[in-house]
């Protein structure tokens, strides 16, 4: 590219703010599908998890699965959704080999969860997103484009289609335009798909594995110019699926649209496919808000009801949602906004909370990580959450110190250790020699050396002057290599010294 043309879409990227829109579906880990009893297992040899209602084939009839409403509901109300009093299934309709029916069935504009809210944070600071609507549906076959030149679709020989995948419960959240700093958008596109898994997670609705296709999100992205309330053309990156990719697409969708604009042009609105290895997204099929897709509701399904009671005994069932527990767990540590906001950059929230956990006090486990291991942290470059030290492996060391087995400097010897991959603490104190000595004999042989070599030492203390003892301790503790047990050296010498 040349230096102009940087400059023009840094010059376009001044002017215009990103805004985003992300679509992400999780599949279900219920058992059975969404409107039939086949099961769902992921890896199974192609179309041996199908039969009529998934195939589609005519007659068959569908019926909804409770276990995925259930699931749909606490999504809902964990995304701070209204849950619909009763709402329908729709037909989508569309002919591709993926969905035998030619239709999918979904829901359209009575959707089971609405107008909800959830908030991530990045860099410390929380963006509240809204959430236009979270709503059931089921996944289509999968299909292999394979043979001819490039194995991409249109250089394809043939398809072969998979439909175990088809029918399986699916729920599509849907978030409303979000309007963030060019600097800031991508990292918080990510941070929200980080915290849905987190949340789906802790619902145990999805076994939410982004490399299994078990979470999946599009990704829409336009920009508008400083100031407009018109939104500028959207364009929607299919179906990526990793953290760092949505991260990618996003970055690169904003600069491939200033770039656009930049040059005078005008941005397609159109479905676009991100690869991963080159890093740049390409144009899928065009794609216009008025797509037909002929919705109607499906007649074969009855409405879903959920009663009040039903939700309010899904909502009593809900882990406590991400940002109050973070509030709680500062409030609980003690720790200030800085601090906590150093654990939460460093993906170190659930090492801090296992570390406590275990045992150790805030104080403690406060002291270790946002001490040594922050510190070796900053110096390697990584963030304190991928040092490769475990809560367990604090938690020891932490307990070798209570014990009176290490002190606070052999300790920060042993996370040294830890974070050069030397192994476990106890063996990282058997390489390095690193042991307390708080064994009588081995202190009172050092004692006795001390004495000897300071003949002057002992004659002050004997002439009246006890505080003159505390050279002894230093010349004890400097034989001892630091790792005598101060106290009991202290304790020894004194009853020797008769002070
Ligand atoms: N101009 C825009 N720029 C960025 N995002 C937008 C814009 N307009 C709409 N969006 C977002 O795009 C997403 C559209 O998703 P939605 O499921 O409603 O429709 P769709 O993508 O047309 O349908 P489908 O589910 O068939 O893909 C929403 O998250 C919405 O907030
Ligand atoms: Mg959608
Ligand atoms: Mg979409």
């Amino acid at each position: 590219m040349t230096a102009a043309a940087v400059f023009a879409i840094e010059d376009a990227l001044a002017q215009y703010d990103p805004v985003l829109g992300l679509e992400v579906h999780v599949e279900l880990n219920t058992n059975s599908k969404m409107f039939c009893g086949c099961p769902t297992e992921f890896g199974a040899p192609p179309n041996t998890q199908t039969c009529p209602v998934c195939l589609g084939l005519p007659g068959a009839l569908p019926v909804v699965n409770a276990k995925a409403v259930e699931a749909a509901i606490k999504i809902g109300l964990a995304l701070n959704c209204e849950i619909a009093e009763w709402c329908r299934f729709a037909r989508k309709n569309y002919f591709y080999p993926d969905m035998p029916k030619n239709f999918q069935t979904s829901q359209y504009d009575e959707p089971i969860a609405f107008d909800g809210w959830t908030e991530v944070v990045v860099d410390g600071e929380t963006y509240r997103i809204e959430i236009e609507r979270a709503h059931m549906e089921e996944d289509t076959g999968k299909s292999t484009h394979v043979g001819g030149a490039t194995g991409r679709i249109h250089g394809a020989s043939h398809s072969l289609v998979d439909y175990n995948r088809a029918g399986i419960p699916l729920i599509e959240i849907v978030t409303r335009t979000i309007e963030v700093a060019p600097e800031k958008a991508a990292a918080v596109a990510r941070a929200y798909v980080s915290m849905l898994r987190d949340l789906l997670l802790a619902l145990d609705v999805s076994d939410v594995r982004m490399d299994q296709g078990s979470l999946r999100c599009d990704a829409n992205v336009s920009l508008k110019p400083h100031g407009s309330t018109v939104l500028g053309t959207r364009t929607e990156t299919k179906n990526v699926n990793s953290f760092r990719s949505v991260e990618r697409a996003v970055t690169y969708e904003i600069t491939r649209q200033a770039a656009v604009l930049a040059s005078g042009e005008k941005v397609l609105q159109e479905t676009r496919h991100w690869h991963e290895d080159t890093g740049v997204t390409t144009s899928g099929r065009e794609k216009s808000d008025a797509d037909d897709y002929r919705y109607f509701p499906e007649p074969d399904l009855v409405p879903v009801a959920p009663s009040r009671e039903w939700v309010e005994e899904l909502r009593g069932t809900l882990p406590e949602a991400p940002s109050t527990r973070r509030v709680r767990l500062q409030e609980e540590w003690g720790f200030t906004d800085l601090e906590m906001r150093d654990v939460i950059n460093g993906n170190a929230l659930e090492l801090v909370v296992g570390t406590v956990e275990l045992g150790v006090s805030a104080a403690a486990a406060k002291k270790w990580w946002l001490g040594e291991l922050a510190r070796a942290a900053n110096e390697s470059g990584l963030e304190l959450g991928s040092l490769g030290v475990g809560a367990a492996e604090v938690a020891e060391v932490q307990k070798l110190v209570d014990d009176g087995a290490l002190n606070d400097k052999l300790a920060r010897q042993v996370f040294d250790g830890l974070v050069k991959g030397e192994g476990t603490p106890a063996q990282i104190i058997e390489a390095r020699g690193l042991a307390l000595v708080s064994d009588d004999s081995a202190l009172i042989e050092a004692i006795d050396r001390a004495i000897a070599a300071n003949p002057d030492v002992v004659e002050k203390v004997n002439s009246g002057k006890p505080a003159a003892a505390g050279a002894l301790i230093g010349a004890v503790m400097k034989d001892l290599r630091g790792q005598g047990d101060a106290a009991k050296v202290r304790e020894l010498l004194d009853a020797k010294l008769g002070i």
